[in-house]
């Protein structure tokens, strides 16, 4: 299997005065789950059709396990479940997947895709008789069905309640967990921290962060060292190593560091603690200060 599932150089696509993607570099390596992760118009949606192939770059290359998109498409190794795809009205689930299953040379058992979706109570039911949620279902049995090496999801729990939710992201992490390439976009940000292992963050057509949730988090400024305050005074806390900022509040102080080991280490030796709590910055404040919408809001 080729090691490399997604390789895009200097990808590029302008509408008028637009850059919808503005010169990404970007590498997947194979048996990943990556998240693709922006606000409304970072340019996910376009870096997937361009991935795909659907729409041609302005400037820069795609590579899909080592060939052209189109070529690795044709080939069955790519699946993919974009947004507003239509269907055949009066068709059942169980002919969707038959259609998708004939379009490639190894496709997976029907009832294994069925089972994967979620769909087996559902396979005899039209597919203009679904729910929101059971058709994105319906859409990521197609994106399945020729039992791809990589899945490329635009948006994929758009719709999904949060049963359907749960049980759409425990089928991908079952098809990750086979080795298999999962990128999805998303702007929600719990999720790409709990199901990818990594997360690249779009802004404006450009990468702004690409690293482990953990990663994008710690760009961002760390972590939050509160405790309560016990004499009153905050001289000195901003001196100590890592602190970025110091807050007061409610007779707690909140640091922002960078660094909460050796923040701690020195606060123990200066003056001592009660009600120590350490927690992470959290992926939703990442995103606000690395896409500088911080105090837009
Ligand atoms: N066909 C088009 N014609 C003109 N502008 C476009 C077109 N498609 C996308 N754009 C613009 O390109 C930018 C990126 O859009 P894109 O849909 O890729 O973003 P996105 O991150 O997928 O957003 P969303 O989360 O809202 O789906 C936006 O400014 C959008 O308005």
């Amino acid at each position: 299997m080729n090691d490399t599932a997604v390789r895009l150089t200097g990808l590029t696509r302008r509408f008028g005065p637009v850059r919808a993607v503005d010169g990404i570099d970007l590498t997947i390596a194979s048996g990943s789950t990556v998240a693709l992760l922006g606000p409304n118009g970072a340019g996910k949606t376009t870096t997937i059709s361009l991935l795909l192939g659907l729409a041609p770059p302005d400037a820069g290359t795609v590579t899909l396990l080592g060939r052209p998109p189109g070529e690795a498409v044709r080939a069955g190794q790519v699946g993919a479940m974009v947004q507003d795809a239509g269907f055949v009205p009066g068709a059942t689930v169980r002919d969707l997947v038959a259609l998708a299953r004939g379009l490639y040379p190894r496709p997976l058992d029907t009832a294994r895709v069925l089972a994967l979706a979620g769909l087996t109570d559902l396979a005899d039911r039209r597919l203009d008789r679904l729910s929101g949620g059971e058709t994105q279902r319906a859409r990521f049995a197609f994106a399945l069905a020729g039992g791809p090496d990589l899945l490329v999801l635009d948006e994929p729990s758009a719709a999904l309640d949060v049963a359907a939710r749960q049980a759409f992201w425990a089928a991908i992490r079952r098809y990750a967990a086979d080795g298999h390439t999962v990128l999805f976009s998303t702007h929600h940000l719990h999720e790409a921290d709990e199901y990818a292992d990594r997360v690249v963050l779009l802004a404006g057509g450009r990468v702004v962060a690409d690293g482990s949730p953990a990663q994008v988090r710690a760009v961002a400024g760390g972590r939050t060292v509160a405790f309560d305050l016990a004499d009153g005074s905050v001289a000195g806390l901003d001196l100590l190593p890592g602190v970025r900022s110091v807050q007061v509040r409610g007779g707690r102080v909140a640091l922002t560091t960078d660094d909460a080991d050796a923040t701690v280490l020195a606060l123990a030796a200066d003056r001592g603690f009660r009600g120590l709590e350490v927690t992470g910055v959290g992926l939703e404040a990442a995103f606000l200060t690395l896409t500088g919408t911080e105090g837009n809001h």
